[in-house]
Order: C-alpha cells, then sequence, then structure tokens
C-alpha cells in the first residue's frame, strides 16, 4: 500500500490483526513487556501470527529485556522485527547483531537532545516515541515532530498518532509511523472504526 510503512502496535487478537493488515499495516508489534495493558505471551503472540498471512511483517516490543529472554522468544523465529523500548545502551543493541532479526530502537523525546542519541544507535531503525516520566510507551502522547532532523537512515514516527494527525506525520517523511492507543476503544484493543478512519486519512498520499 505504501511508501511508509505502517506499524499497527500493541496487537493482542486476531481480529484486529487480520483488519490491520487488510486495512494496508505493513508491520504488526506484538508486546513482551510483563506491565503494558498490551502484554501477550510469546505463545499467544504466536497463535495469532500463525492465523495471519506472512507477507506483513512482525515486531516484538521489549523493555530492557536480558538477553537470555529476548534470545528464547527470538529463537521461536516468528518476529521479523525485535523493538527494544526501554533503557538498552548501543552496545547491548550491538550485540543483537548475530540474532536473526532485524533491530529497532525506540528513543523516547524530551529534546533535541535525544534526537542526537539516535546516531549512537547502529540498528536497522529508530523510533522516536514521546517521552513520559511514568511510562515507556503507549501513552498517546505526542512530541514535537519538528526535532527530527535525518532522515537518511529508517525512522519510525510513534506517539500519539490517531486518525485527525495521520495526513501530518505522513507528511514529515520518515520511513514509517506507527499506532497504537489512537485507534483503541479500551487498551489491548482495537476500535475497527477508528482504524479504518486512520487508513482513509492517509490512503491518498500513500498509494
Ligand atoms: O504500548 C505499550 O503499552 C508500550 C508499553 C511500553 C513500551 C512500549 C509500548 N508500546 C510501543 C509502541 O510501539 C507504541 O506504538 C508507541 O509507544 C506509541 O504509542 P501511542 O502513543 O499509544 O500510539
Amino acid at each position: 500500500m505504501a511508501l511508509v510503512k505502517i506499524k499497527v502496535c500493541g496487537i493482542t487478537n486476531v481480529e484486529d490483526a487480520m483488519a490491520a493488515i487488510d486495512m494496508g499495516a505493513d508491520l504488526l508489534g506484538f508486546n513482551f513487556y510483563r506491565e503494558s495493558p498490551r502484554y501477550l505471551d510469546a505463545a499467544d503472540a504466536l497463535d495469532i501470527i500463525n492465523k495471519i498471512p506472512t507477507f506483513v511483517d512482525t515486531a516484538g516490543v521489549f523493555v530492557n529485556p536480558s538477553m537470555e529472554e529476548l534470545r528464547e522468544i527470538v529463537e521461536l523465529g516468528f518476529l521479523n522485527w525485535v523493538q527494544l523500548h526501554g533503557d538498552e545502551d548501543p552496545d547491548f543493541c550491538d550485540s543483537l547483531r548475530y540474532m536473526n532479526c532485524r533491530t529497532i530502537k525506540a528513543i523516547r523525546v524530551k529534546s533535541q537532545e535525544d534526537i542526537k542519541r539516535a546516531k549512537d544507535y547502529y540498528t536497522d531503525a529508530v523510533l522516536f516515541d514521546a517521552y513520559h516520566p511514568n511510562y515507556y510507551g503507549g501513552t498517546g502522547e505526542t512530541f514535537d515532530w519538528r526535532l527530527i532532523d535525518d532522515l537518511n537512515r529508517r525512522v519510525f514516527l510513534a506517539g500519539g498518532l490517531d486518525p485527525d494527525n495521520a495526513e501530518d506525520a505522513v507528511s514529515v517523511g520518515v520511513y514509517g509511523i506507527d499506532v497504537c492507543s489512537g485507534i483503541e476503544s479500551s487498551p489491548g484493543k482495537k476500535d475497527l472504526n477508528e482504524m479504518k478512519r486512520f487508513f482513509d486519512n492517509i490512503r491518498h498520499l500513500v498509494n
């Protein structure tokens, strides 16, 4: 569908996964952070992934995982991407290079300094999300997108995207956009009407 990749994060059930794919999602995010209201375990994620077409990519979201925890899930072989959404340092991210998976480092943006930190990470992509003092992600908060200054690598724009600002988000010119709570009816359950509105509002830009 798109020149910009569309990642729908916080998938917890087959119905939402299939709807996102039908509407044009390129990547589905599955959250393995136990404190997230969107958490699911590897067996549940695998169960969903086994029921969806193989042409869509899958991303596993982790927050400060141990290497063992990561390896255990990645070795199951159902993830195309690992998204590190905590305080993982560049060395930790580098050490994932030998895993059979692409990597996304999420950086929560408070100021230009955070955007600059992206250059320390040699991951396949970076994802800029809004900073929140109490939560690592999925907050529905936005940050000042004008801070993004390097579009010469794969950048995902996240944080507070919804049907009404999706068009502006695509216009930033990033590699991908990421939406989670802005198309939910409650944490972990997508509102399929809002999801449709999200995709409808950007279809003319990405086709
Ligand atoms: O979604 C969560 O609950 C979450 C919790 C902890 C770390 C990351 C989490 N989500 C990761 C994502 O990629 C979200 O899509 C991203 O934070 C944007 O969320 P939202 O502002 O709700 O669109």
